[in-house]
Formats: C-alpha cells, structure tokens, sequence
C-alpha cells in the first residue's frame, strides 16, 4: 500500500515538474501555448500540423515555441526570421534533428538528408557537384522522353472514356525520372508502375514514406519506445529491401565504370568517393527516391484537381500555350518555359497553397542563439519552418488559387529574380532588407532557402512543367461525377490528395 502511495506520489510530482519545466517562460524566450506534461503540444497538432501551426502564429507570432513530446522546438512562420536562421546563420543552424526513425532510415545517419556537420558538408559538396545546372540541362531529354510516355498512357484513358486514377501514372513518371539521373533504371514504357525490376521498390518505399510522415510518438516521448519496438523493427527491414536492391546496382555500376565518362550520380559518387563510401552511396541514392518523386508526383496531382475544379484557369493556361506553342504542336518542350508566364505561375501557385513537405525537414540549433529582435533560442532546439504558412500568411487572399498574382508580380521584376530565388547561392545580396508581404519570391519557399535547402528545385522546374504543359496541350480535364475534387490534404512526410480521378478528353 505505502509502495502505492509512493508511486502515485512520484508520478503527480514528476508530472507536476515536467508541466512546470515547459511552461516556464523568461521574457526573452517565445512565446507558447500551455503545454502539457509528457504529450507538451502535440495534441494541438491535429491531422493537418502545418495549418493548426499557421493558425498558432497568428496569435503567437512568426517564432513560437512547441514541445514535441520532451523536444523543445519553435516554429517559424515568419521569412524574415527564417532567413535570419537559414541564410545569414547558416552555421548554426543546418544540422537536422535526430530521431530513432531517421536513425534507422539513413543508415546511422550517413546519406545527405539528414547527416550533420562534416558528413553533410562533403556530401552536400559531392551532389552539388553532380547536380550543376549544365549537367542538369543534359537530362532534359530524357524528361521530355519521360513526358511523352506519360501522355501516351493518358491517352488510352481519353480513347477509352474510363476515369483516370493519376496517382500511380504520375508517380511513374516522377520516380523514373529520379532514378534514371540516380542510377540509370526506369521503369519502361509498357510496363506498370507495379512490374519490373523497380516494382520491387514500391511497397518498402512506401512504408518507409508513410513511417516516416506519419511520426513516431517514441521519437518524442523518451519512455514510450519501447512500445514502438515492432514498428521500428519493420521500418528497418523495409530500409533493407530498398538497400538491397540499390547494393546490386552499386555493384553493377562498380563493374561497368567507365571514370572518364560517368553514366549517372551513381557513377560520379563512385568516381568521387573513390569506391570507398558504398554505404554513404547507397543511402544518397535512397534520398533521390524519398525526396524526388513524392514530391513532385503529388504536387501534378494537385495541379489537375485545380484545373478540374476550376474551369476558367484551364482555359486560360490552354489558351496560354496555344498562342506560344501553336495548335499543330506535338510536344512542348522547355524551351518555350519563360514565353508561358500563366502556367509557370500556377505551377508555382500549386506549390503555394498546397506546399509539398509543408514543415520542410527540421533542423537544430548548434549553440544558443538570439534573434536580432531578441528572441533566444537555446542550442538543441529543434527548428520547424512552418513554409506552408509563411506563404500563406504573407500573401494577400491566402487561400485562393491565383496564377495570376505570379504574373503580375513578375511584370514588375527584373527577368533574373525567378533565378535568384532559386539559386543555392550563400550570399545573396540584400539579407538585411526586410521582407514585405506579397515578395512572392521571398514568401513562397516551397524548397525552403539558404545552403541545405533543395538540391532538387531545378529538376522539379522541368518536370513539373514538362508534365502540367503537356497535359494542357492534350487533354481537357474535367471531374468524372460534375461535382468538384476534393482540395482537403492528407499530411504525410509530402502532402497528398485523396484518392481522385478525373475525366481525359482528347483535345483536336
Ligand atoms: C516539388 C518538388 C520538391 C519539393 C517541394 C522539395 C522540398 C524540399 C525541402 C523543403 C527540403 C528541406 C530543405 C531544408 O532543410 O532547408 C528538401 C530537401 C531535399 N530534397 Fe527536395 N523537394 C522537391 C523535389 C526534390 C527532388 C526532385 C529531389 C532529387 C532529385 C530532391 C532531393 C532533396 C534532398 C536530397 C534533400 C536533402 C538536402 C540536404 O539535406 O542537404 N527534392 N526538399
């Protein structure tokens, strides 16, 4: 009995402490709303994390603090402060969090998404080096091959009247496009997203995704883990499946080298590391699945559900490309990209109001830090940049979906700025230059800023719009039952429709 008593007596005390622990507040520190002991906010975080968050900064402000289970960690809604963070502060703060999940995803934490310090910087400097735009540019033809493909298979369903399930078909083409710059494997033509050699990545693939986005309560809460045994366990042999299969191309790849003349990012990794780092290869490769096709494959999705649902932009984009490309077109091609200033805005606005990884990859604080308006963020914190929101709530008329305000906004800009804004450049010039609302450029950052934001962002450009313009150019697209998709997200590690379908039909 007394045992009892004394249990119960500890747990309220260590529950009082741990309520007192979080809601303590120094007038430096952001501000928060109460948390709770053990769970700290996360039963504020409801389906959709991103929006309860842009909803949290209207009343707590661009940098707010939440506690993740134990892990304090501020989320930032405000560009200004993020670049402060990401781009003038860069060195304090481009490690990424760590957690059990990740741990086991990236292989101790030796691939390029979620490595630290020098392991990060060399990887980093080794995919850059075989991303650069001019060897980029050399692969456009494989995506307009790519793209291609795609409108062939969405042909048989505008010929054959049957409603059109995009899910797979785009994942298809956004997925061969990774894998072929990563290791020179498609997925051919005629084969379905389910067959063939890289079919067999699919399902580990996706479990490894719907793991890792739909978060692991023992990565926050220390004492729970040991219920998340068997979860971890199975996210673990799913990494092996994918590690496995990329190890026979590791070894194919080692065997057919050619050092003066490098197939893929494979090879160059190979070539650079010296055959010295298969791990570190391997996992590389494995962040180009994770983080290339998702992305890009929900963010088409997205755009046909907003041409389905809204009419007038559809004939608007059409009408766009037509005048440009002409009514004989067969195919367009990228070069005509800067003469389309309408469908380029609503790729652009797709990524807005529906902002693929809408919480980017968090990140920590190296050392203690304070903000130039003196907010303090001790070392450890963990940093969430809440990039849905900040183009959400410094933008005017948030939620409506307007490909023109890129157009008028690009109206008034020197040609380059689209290009500045993307670039990866460490020193862009006007840092101190206090961020207005309605600066798309600078409060739309769907591949977040700074040194380690998206090494991807050049490739996604000519995917997307390879994809969307062909799509225009071939096929009206309307909803299959009269009433409009549903626009409602489903959050993940990348945001995603509901299963949908729409109708094809084939334009003259
Ligand atoms: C619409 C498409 C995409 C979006 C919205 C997107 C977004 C992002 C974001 C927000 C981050 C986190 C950056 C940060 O921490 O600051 C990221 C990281 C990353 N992305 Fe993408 N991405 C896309 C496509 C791609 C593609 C096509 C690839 C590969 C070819 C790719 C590869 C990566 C990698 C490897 C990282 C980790 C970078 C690092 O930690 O250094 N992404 N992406």
């Amino acid at each position: 009995m007394a045992i009892t008593l004394f249990l119960f007596y500890l747990i309220i005390g260590l529950l009082v402490y741990d309520f007192v622990r979080k809601n303590k507040i120094g007038k430096k520190d952001p501000r928060q709303p109460w948390a709770l002991p053990i769970l700290g906010h996360l039963h504020l975080f409801g389906t959709q994390p991103h929006r309860s968050f842009t909803e949290l900064a209207k009343k707590y402000g661009g940098i707010f603090t939440i506690w993740m289970g134990d892990e304090r960690s501020v989320v930032i809604t405000d560009p200004n402060i993020l670049r402060e963070l990401y781009v003038k502060n860069h060195s304090n703060f481009y490690n990424r969090a760590h957690t059990n999940s990740i741990k086991i995803y990236s292989g101790k934490y030796v691939d390029l998404s979620f490595s630290n310090d020098e392991i990060w910087k060399n990887n980093r400097r080794l995919v850059s080096a075989a991303l650069t735009k001019t060897k980029i540019l050399n692969v456009i033809n494989l995506v307009e091959q790519q793209a291609a493909f795609l409108i062939n298979s969405m042909n048989y369903y505008s010929k054959s009247g049957e409603a059109f399930y995009p899910h797979k078909y785009f994942n298809k083409y956004t997925m061969n496009i990774v894998t072929s710059i990563g290791f020179s494997k498609t997925i051919s033509e005629n084969e379905s997203v389910d067959e063939g050699p890289i079919s067999q990545l699919l399902v580990p693939f996706n479990n490894i995704l719907e793991d890792l986005g739909s978060g692991n309560l023992g990565d926050f809460v220390w004492y729970t883990r040991p219920f998340f045994y068997s979860r971890n366990k199975n996210l673990g042999k799913d990494v092996k499946k994918v590690y496995t299969f990329l190890e026979v191309l590791y070894n194919q790849h080692i065997e057919t080298l050619d050092e003066s003349n490098p197939r893929d990012l494979m090879d160059q990794l190979i070539i650079s590391t010296g055959g010295k780092q298969k791990d570190m290869v391997i996992h590389v490769s494995m962040d180009f699945i994770l983080a290339g096709s998702d992305t890009n494959g929900s963010t088409l999705e997205w755009f046909c559900i907003f041409l389905a649902n809204n009419p007038d932009f559809q004939k608007k984009a059409y009408e766009e490309l037509i005048s440009v490309v002409g009514k004989d077109c067969k195919a367009v091609t990228t070069k005509v990209r800067d003469n389309c200033p309408y469908i380029v805005g609503a790729i652009k606005e797709t990524l807005r109001v529906r902002t693929p990884a809408p919480l980017s990859l968090i990140r920590v604080a190296n050392e203690d830090f304070t903000t130039s308006e003196g907010v303090f963020i001790p070392k450890g914190t963990q940093i969430v940049p809440n990039i849905y929101g900040i183009a959400q709530n410094f933008v005017d008329d948030p939620s409506t979906f307007k490909p023109e305000r890129w157009v008028e906004y690009y109206k008034n800009k020197s040609p380059t700025r689209e290009t500045e804004a993307n670039s990866n450049d460490l020193k862009p010039t006007n840092t101190n230059e206090k961020i207005l609302p309605n600066d798309l450029d600078k409060v739309v950052l769907p591949f977040s800023i700074g040194a380690r934001n998206c090494p991807g962002n050049i490739i996604s450009e000519i995917n997307l719009f390879l994809a969307c313009s062909n799509i225009l150019l071939n096929f009206e697209i309307t909803t299959t039952n009269g009433k409009k998709i549903d626009e409602t997200e489903v959050f993940g590690l990348t945001i995603h429709p509901k299963d949908f379908s729409i109708k094809l039909t084939k334009r003259n």
